[in-house]
């Protein structure tokens, strides 16, 4: 035992997120993070390209719908592509805290199967944070923002920073990614967070 604790229950001594002053306003699109992201990357053809939305506090919004490609039993969503789209959501509220954090731990509730053409209403919110763990919620509705809950998550997401990519990632696209100066633009401000 590492005695690391990994429950998704904030402790007491937690704090409430608080939405960075740069953060994007209500209503407004949050960017890809990355162009090859498999959650939100317009330039990967295989992906679920999802465009989350900034909501109001540290909460986002975004839909996906779920395509043949998506498929896990015949004419149904698989559950790992919509954990993925649960996970890309609660990834996108670093942005509202101004933050590079990576999913530590994921729980996700299958509650009702997810039939291709769906579209999904995820929701996102922070709930609290504990030095570098910023625990998290998500929901998928099906027939609108306000429809019944198919999943639902719980999340430990850890800060890390712009050297977790660096070091752990294939030179090859880290290469790329830090030619880029609009990324580590980006990246670099959220290391100088607030
Ligand atoms: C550029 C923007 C990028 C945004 C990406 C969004 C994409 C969508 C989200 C993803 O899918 S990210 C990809 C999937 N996740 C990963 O690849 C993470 C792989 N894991 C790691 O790299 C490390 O295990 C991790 C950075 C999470 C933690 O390692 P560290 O050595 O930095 O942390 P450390 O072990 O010192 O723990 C720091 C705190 O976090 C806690 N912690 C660490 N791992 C945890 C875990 N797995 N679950 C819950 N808590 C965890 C740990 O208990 C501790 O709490 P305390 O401070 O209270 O002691």
């Amino acid at each position: 035992m590492s005695g690391r604790t990994t429950a998704l229950t904030p402790p007491g001594d937690a704090v409430p997120p608080v939405r960075h002053p740069e953060a994007p306003a209500p209503g407004e699109t949050i960017g890809s993070h990355y162009e090859h992201c498999f959650g939100c990357g317009g330039g990967q053809p295989h992906g679920l390209h999802l465009e989350a939305r900034a909501g109001e506090g540290v909460s986002v919004t975004a839909e996906f719908r779920v395509r043949e490609a998506h498929q896990g039993a015949p004419g149904l969503a698989h559950g790992g592509v919509l954990a993925t789209a649960l996970d890309e959501t609660l990834g996108s509220l670093g942005w509202l805290l101004r933050v590079i954090a990576v999913t530590g731990r994921l729980e996700t509730d299958f509650v009702r199967p997810v039939p291709v053409d769906t579209v999904l209403h995820l929701q996102a919110e922070a709930l609290a944070v504990h030095g570098r763990k910023i625990y998290c919620t998500a929901t998928g509705r099906i027939g609108g923002p306000d429809g019944p809950v198919a999943v639902q998550a719980d999340a430990v997401f850890v800060e890390v920073k712009v050297d977790h990519f660096i070091a752990n990632g294939r030179k090859q696209e880290i290469q790329a990614a830090l030619a880029d100066p609009d990324q580590v633009k980006v990246a670099r401000a959220f290391e100088v967070n607030p």
